[in-house]
């Protein structure tokens, strides 16, 4: 799939994924009202959109089983929906949350990083950017309702949130783990996680790729809230209307004015970010790294 076309969006060129989509060449204005999502879900195979258009929120869940894995489908099919709440005024707030019993995100695909062209890794690299970029400048609430396993990828997403709710499981860990597979967090990853829980914790977490189990993840700040499992959802709901009853306008330029900068060091140089990428990934010693570490998840089962 060729994703090339661009949109500029104030000073950001946005690829747009969706561009070969029928439809894709209407005004903004008209395919927003085509496309306006009232009270039936909508979705892709690999993203379910619940809206509640009373309430002004949706209900987003990740469903690519086994594990959720970012592959560049994932990655499109979420920026589409996306963009659909953000272009329909009736959406506020979104909750994301997983389809996949015991895993929120396995992170990004590693099938997508391994034994390609450096073409796929620019193409890959460029719409983890893309996706990153939209949560992280959303001006909807957005709360993770993070119901399974969230390492690396995973958890980026849910630290694009503006609140992560866990359930209380030990083996839902959370964290930038890729020293552990060899490879090395970008610096939006890494200004994420410091925006979130501050350098000395982001340091030690990162070097050591930690894995923090729930106790630990609401002790460092990960995540704000550790519930029983089958009360994430409702947690969530709540914090949402905590959330929702800041005036939009107030809440959404504070939001800009805490995370614009993290955001533009990445808008100013995509281009490097992703040769960065494709030269990194494409080394042999990485590409060894990954294949070990794919084996070792294989062996696991057996
Ligand atoms: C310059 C910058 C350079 C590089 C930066 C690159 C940044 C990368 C960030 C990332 O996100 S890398 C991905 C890191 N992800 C992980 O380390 C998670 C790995 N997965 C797991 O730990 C576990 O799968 C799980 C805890 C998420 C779930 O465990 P469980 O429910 O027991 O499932 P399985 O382990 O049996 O997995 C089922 C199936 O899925 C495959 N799989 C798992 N994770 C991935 C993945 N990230 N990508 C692709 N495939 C994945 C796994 O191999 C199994 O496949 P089978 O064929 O054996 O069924």
């Amino acid at each position: 799939m060729a994703l090339v076309a661009g949109m500029r969006v104030g000073s950001r060129v946005l690829f747009r994924p969706w561009a070969w989509l029928p439809g894709a060449a209407l005004g903004r204005k008209e395919s927003a009202a085509r496309g306006r999502v009232g009270a039936r879900g909508f979705g892709s195979q690999r993203v379910l959109v619940e809206p509640d258009p009373a309430a002004g929120i949706a209900v987003m869940k990740l469903k690519s089983p086994p594990v959720n894995s970012l592959s560049l489908e994932l990655l499109t099919e979420f920026v589409i929906s996306l963009e659909k709440l953000e272009n329909d005024k009736t959406f506020r707030g979104i909750i994301l949350t997983s389809d996949c019993p015991g895993v929120f995100s396995a992170g990004l695909d590693l099938m997508e990083m391994c034994g390609k062209n450096p073409a796929h890794y620019a193409e890959y690299w460029k719409a983890v950017q893309e996706l990153w970029l939209r949560l992280y400048l959303s001006n909807l609430v957005l709360i993770a309702a993070i119901n399974g396993a969230c390492p690396a990828g995973g958890c980026l997403i849910s630290l694009t949130c503006d609140y992560r709710v866990l359930a209380d499981n030990p083996k839902y860990v959370i964290g930038l783990n890729e020293t552990l597979l060899g490879i090395v967090a970008p610096f939006w990853f890494k200004d994420t996680l410091v925006n979130t829980i501050g350098h000395r914790t982001s340091e030690r977490a990162l070097q050591l790729g930690i894995l923090f189990p729930p106790a630990e993840a609401l002790q460092v700040g990960m995540v704000d809230k550790v519930v029983p499992e089958d009360q994430v959802q409702s947690t969530a709901l709540s914090v949402m209307a905590q959330w929702l009853s800041i005036p939009d306008h107030a809440r959404q330029l504070t939001k800009n004015m805490m995370r614009k900068a993290t955001a533009d060091r990445l808008v100013k140089q995509r281009d490097s970010d992703i040769q960065n990428f494709v030269g990194f990934i494409s080394r042999d010693s990485i590409q060894k790294s990954l294949q070990v570490y794919l084996g070792k998840l294989r062996q696991k089962k057996g």
